[in-house]
């Protein structure tokens, strides 16, 4: 599971990181697709399920995340639970790899920002009205879509250390002065970003035809790919970039 960007301090350099990014980028659009295949099933979300206090997806998320934990999952920095209140521990023994990031990774977690807008923002514009009974399948993908989602926003970790330790000159004066716009300034590209947009378009439009022997002319995406570019330029790299904030806020500490 732990990426090669990861696995060893020397092993960090921009491109590297950037690299295990681009990655990412199929494996969100590829759960997107799958969620679009339900309607927006509101019974998931809406009701008490059975004698659990919360919701059949809260049920789910919590469930899925206690056994994700005891085959450790939480032990990849980058990996955040949605549900961390009273997660079992790992059984898995610890890496012997030394660490890369610096320990604050590990007191950031901004999933509940990410549950926010998934729910409230983004899930509205890609599932159509609807419910077709099919709720524990609907809770499992939208897990999938949200663990995919906050992985690669808080590989934000990795991107700040590699940009912390290629130009320490840059960043220490604003993280001492705990200056955040200074902070978020240094580490913005704003050309990578319209690449990114660009990139994770034209991929949903891709990855969402349908694929037949004989072209049918129809060219319609089973993900709206505009919408797979407002996820990252609205949500998704707004959030990987506060990460790097919070991280580099914490850096010297
Ligand atoms: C991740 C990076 O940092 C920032 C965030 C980006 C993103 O989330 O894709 C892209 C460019 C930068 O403004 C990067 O430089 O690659």
């Amino acid at each position: 599971m732990a990426a090669a960007a990861n696995s060893n301090s020397d092993n960090l350099t921009l491109d590297k990181v950037r690299e295990a990014l681009i990655r990412q980028e199929d494996t969100i659009i590829f759960r997107l697709i799958q969620r679009a295949n339900f309607p927006v099933n509101s019974p998931t979300y809406d009701e008490k399920f059975a004698s659990f206090s919360g919701s059949l997806l809260q049920f789910v998320v919590k469930e899925t995340e206690a056994l994700q934990s005891k085959v450790g999952r939480y032990e990849n920095p980058e990996e955040q639970p949605f549900s961390p209140e009273n997660l079992p521990p790992s059984l898995v023994p610890p890496q012997a790899n030394p660490p890369v990031l610096h320990p604050a990774a590990a007191s950031i977690n901004i999933n509940e920002k990410i549950w926010d807008f998934y729910f409230n923002r983004l899930l509205p514009l890609f599932a159509v009205p609807g419910d077709d009974g099919n709720y524990a399948s609907t809770a499992s993908s939208d897990l999938d879509c949200l663990q995919a989602i906050s992985r690669r926003i808080h590989y934000g970790y990795y991107v700040a250390e590699v940009k912390f330790k290629d130009a320490p000159q840059d960043y220490e004066p604003a993280i001492r002065a705990q200056d955040r716009e200074g902070l978020m300034k240094l580490l913005t590209f704003e050309a990578v970003e319209e690449m990114v947009k660009k990139r994770v378009e034209k991929k949903a439009a891709v990855f969402g035809q349908d694929v037949c022997l004989v072209d049918n002319g129809n060219g319609k995406c089973k993900v709206d790919p505009s919408v797979v570019s407002r996820l990252y330029g609205e949500w998704i790299m707004p959030l990987t970039k506060l990460v790097q904030v919070e991280y580099l806020l914490r850096r010297l500490d």
